[in-house]
């Protein structure tokens, strides 16, 4: 089978004035996601994870390295198709001032869709991801951190991406919601077969989530295996000995 996404050794570096070529942030990346992945990335602050996200999302371009949709490369697809197909929902959403109603149709209506069309699927993922009717008329004053996180994954889900990357959508969440928004987003590839690529810091929600992690520590994958390969304790324990050593470094 083709892989959906594939990334071959993809290096970036921070560009700093001083210097020909900054620091690494992130280092000889190479893995493969199949359709209707759920694909948890995991690592200490400063892994590079959003860093990750981004490349991926066509927000930034590799300094080396190759990135592959379904074998096509990256850099002949035309970004405005690319986030299409592949869309990155940020951890800190923004409704512009729309209500909920509005931000949900929004997208549908820059793409010329039929009025019919729109109201149908605002509708649809209103329903799939349980947003309740009476939040339509909202703007983003007027919902939690965690309600809008959801509106904007919806948003992100209206346009029906193959691909939709998360980053941190549970940060703002309590841990009852953050884990009904796991089994939604799980129900999700399973009814529409929409790969989910999620940065997530809770090991408990990206282990109730995901069917593959990866792991990494600055700027390396160091872990890349399916969810019965892993060996939860030991990851723990990485992630808390880097998440002191980051602590300590920052000290
Ligand atoms: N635009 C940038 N210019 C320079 N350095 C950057 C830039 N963006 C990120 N970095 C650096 O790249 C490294 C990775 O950052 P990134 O935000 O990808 O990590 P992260 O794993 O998502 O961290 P966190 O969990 O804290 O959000 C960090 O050392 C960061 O300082």
């Amino acid at each position: 089978m083709t892989a959906q996404l594939r990334l071959e050794q993809v290096n970036l570096f921070a560009k700093l004035k001083t210097q020909l070529q900054g620091y690494p942030i992130l280092q000889d990346i190479s893995f493969e996601i199949d359709p209707g992945d759920r694909l948890a990335i995991i690592g200490p602050s400063g892994a590079g994870k959003t860093s990750l996200l981004r490349l991926i999302n066509r927000l930034g371009e590799p300094n080396s390295g190759k990135i592959f949709l379904e074998n096509q490369d990256y850099e002949q697809i035309p970004v405005i198709q690319l986030r299409q197909t592949v869309t990155l929902v940020l951890q800190e959403p923004k409704l512009l001032g729309m209500t909920v109603q509005q931000a949900l149709a929004y997208p549908l209506v820059l793409r010329g869709l039929p009025k019919e069309t729109i109201q149908q699927r605002v509708s649809h993922w209103t329903e799939q991801l349980r947003i309740p009717s009476d939040w339509l008329g909202r703007t983003e004053l007027q919902l939690s951190a965690g309600q809008r996180q959801l509106v904007a994954i919806a948003r992100a889900l209206v346009i029906q991406p193959k691909i939709l990357l998360l980053d941190e959508p549970t940060s703002n969440l309590d841990i009852g919601i953050a884990s009904n928004l796991m089994q939604i987003l799980t129900q999700l590839t399973q009814t529409h077969h929409t790969t989910i690529v999620m940065v997530n810091s809770q090991l408990d929600l990206a282990k109730i989530f995901c069917n593959r992690l990866l792991y990494l520590q600055q700027g390396c994958l160091l872990i890349n295996q399916t969810a019965s390969e892993i060996n939860w304790i030991d990851l723990q324990q990485r992630l808390m000995h880097a998440e002191q050593q980051a602590k300590d470094e920052w000290n």
